[in-house]
């Protein structure tokens, strides 16, 4: 039964989940760094908020990790590029707590444009100050945000609620989406200079990175306000406390920080500043939404191989999973023989291309051929797997098509898989028989129906008499049982394709026997 550790402080409701769908699951929040290395190994699964760090180093130290699932948005804390090399699925919330997150940043703005916390305070300390907390309304004021997806849209429509006018910044918001939403699109330049109130709701990305500069702040209203619920590094935090100082900025409300925890800073001594330790997504329903959500996601993957919500594979659900399986599973085998075929002197792969043909052209096929891909690129690269096989094939330039073809043709559904290199093209052709068993049904155009077995042997040879007597001799000497035996052949006498099922691996004194018999042209061990 899979494993799942929490190690960081989910609601409760995640624990009850795993356990309601039969999983062993370990709850241990806020274990440090080395003790978590020291116990992952034993790990299926890892649901994470943002305190537990999914570094390099934290990977290689977890050898049956399949998946890691972020309770949350921000996946920042999780290094996917090296969970991609390893073949881990990452899967994250992306609803669950936008709308907590989202009422924060409204919660923000209200707590600047009225200084509630300073007035709190003041009054607490017997103070009542009415005169020193002049504050501003919202009404009719621009609020300007930088990201406009999830989080950036539900805060729109809150703004809109309060009669603000709002503009949004996104490169990826189309005209149509921003007038659905009531926003007017501009560009950065524009919003900056505009925004009387400015929140950001973007990922911290290389390009979003110190998207609050010195200089953009410099080019801000003077009075603007800042928010930022977000993530810290938006921010230019040494500037914003200049402008903050100065006067050219009211004030600035940070829920996210540079350096998290933030136990100290020069932004908390300055009392146009309000803060929040990262409290965005505190609410106890969003907490409950995206704990329910990623044990849900993370226990479909680990039991049926539905993949929702994953930042670095295809979505499969959980109805498409069961019909996908025999097809990820013939794709990876045909793959596999390709890929073992595919020997060095062959030169390097250029391209890789999959068909589908009759029924499996209505699937989901981006699992298919990432199953394809993956099965190419194991015998070469060694653990390769659907997650990080495409990443493999484009950082060797490997080209990938998919086609379809959705009339079947002999076979009521097939998948074809053609590698090509720089010395020869392989196409290698399978379908699903009785039981949704694998079954190849042609290689190199050569039909030639075979089950896939554990061990395999195939043979290219002329098709002349005599071979066929001379090879079961040579196997029945060296004491190799022949469990299944297929042939196929282009043309009488022309080029012959010989498959044998073996009950265990191919010694490799007889292969190499095998190889010097009259009439054979290649021989191949397989293994699957
Ligand atoms: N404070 C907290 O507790 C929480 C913080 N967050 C943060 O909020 C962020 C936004 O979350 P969602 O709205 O759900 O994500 P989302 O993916 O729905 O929206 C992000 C938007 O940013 C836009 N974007 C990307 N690059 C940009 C750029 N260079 N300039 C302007 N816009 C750009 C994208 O096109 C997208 O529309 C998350 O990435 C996370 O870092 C999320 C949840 C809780
Ligand atoms: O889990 C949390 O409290 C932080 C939430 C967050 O930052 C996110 O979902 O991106």
């Amino acid at each position: 039964m899979p494993k799942v550790l929490i190690s960081d402080k989910l609601s409760p409701a995640a624990v009850q989940i795993f356990k309601d769908r039969g999983l062993d699951v370990d709850f241990k929040p806020g274990l440090k760094p080395a003790e978590l290395r020291e116990i992952i190994a034993g790990y299926d699964g890892l649901a994470i908020r943002s305190a537990t760090k999914v570094t390099r180093e934290l990977l290689d130290a977890a050898p049956k990790l399949k998946v890691v699932g972020r309770a949350g948005i921000g996946v920042d804390n999780v290094d996917v590029t090296s969970a991609t090399a390893r073949g881990v699925v990452v899967m994250n919330t992306p609803f669950g707590n936008a709308i907590t997150t989202a009422e924060h940043a409204i919660a923000m703005m209200f707590a600047l444009a009225r200084q509630i916390p300073e007035a709190s305070a003041s009054t607490k300390a017997g103070k009542w100050e009415k005169n020193r907390f002049m504050g501003v309304e919202l009404f009719g004021k621009t609020l300007g945000l930088i990201g406009c997806g999830n989080i950036g849209s539900i805060v729109a429509d809150r703004a809109l609620g309060l009669k603000m006018k709002v503009i949004a910044f996104d490169p990826f918001l189309s005209e149509k989406r921003a007038v659905e939403i009531g926003v007017e699109k501009v560009e950065l330049n524009d919003l900056i200079a505009r925004a009387d109130f400015l929140t950001l709701h973007t990922p911290l990305t290389e390009q979003t990175k110190n998207v609050i500069s010195r200089d953009a702040i410099a080019r801000m209203k003077k009075g603007a306000r800042l928010i930022n619920c977000a993530r810290g590094g938006l921010v230019d935090e040494a500037a914003l406390f200049d402008a903050l100082k100065s006067g050219h900025l009211a004030g600035a409300a940070l829920d996210v920080f540079e350096t998290e925890p933030a136990t100290e800073s020069p932004l908390f001594g300055l009392e146009n500043v309000v803060c929040t330790p990262h409290l965005g997504a505190a609410t106890a329903e969003a907490q409950e939404n995206v704990a329910l959500q990623v044990a849900d996601q993370m226990a479909d993957f680990l039991l049926t191989g539905a993949v929702s919500n994953a930042i670095n594979m295809p979505s499969v659900t959980a109805e498409e999973a069961p019909r996908l399986k025999p097809y990820m599973e013939l794709a990876r085998l045909l793959g596999g023989m390709a890929g073992q075929l595919t020997a060095a002197q062959d030169g390097a792969i250029k391209a890789i291309r999959v068909e589908y043909e009759g029924s499996v052209a209505e699937l989901n096929l981006r699992p298919l051929t990432a199953a394809a891909l993956a099965g190419v690129l194991t015998p070469l690269l060694g653990s390769v797997n659907m997650v990080n096989a495409p990443v493999l094939a484009k950082q060797r330039g490997i080209e990938v098509a998919e086609t379809t073809v959705e009339r079947s043709g002999e076979y009521q559904t097939l998948v074809r898989l053609t590698v090509v290199t720089d010395r020869f093209e392989r196409a290698i052709a399978g379908t699903l028989v009785a039981e949704n068993k694998p079954r190849l049904v042609a290689i190199k155009g050569i039909a030639v129906e075979a089950d896939f077995a554990a061990h395999m042997l195939y043979v290219t040879n002329q098709d002349k008499p005599g071979f066929i007597g001379r090879f079961g001799t040579a196997l029945a000497d060296a004491g190799v049982n022949i469990a299944t035996f297929h042939l196929g052949r282009s043309a009488p006498g022309g080029d012959a394709i010989c498959l044998v099922g073996l009950d265990g691996p191919m010694p490799d004194g007889v292969l190499a026997g095998v190889r010097e018999l009259p009439l054979v042209v290649q021989a191949t061990a397989l293994a699957f």
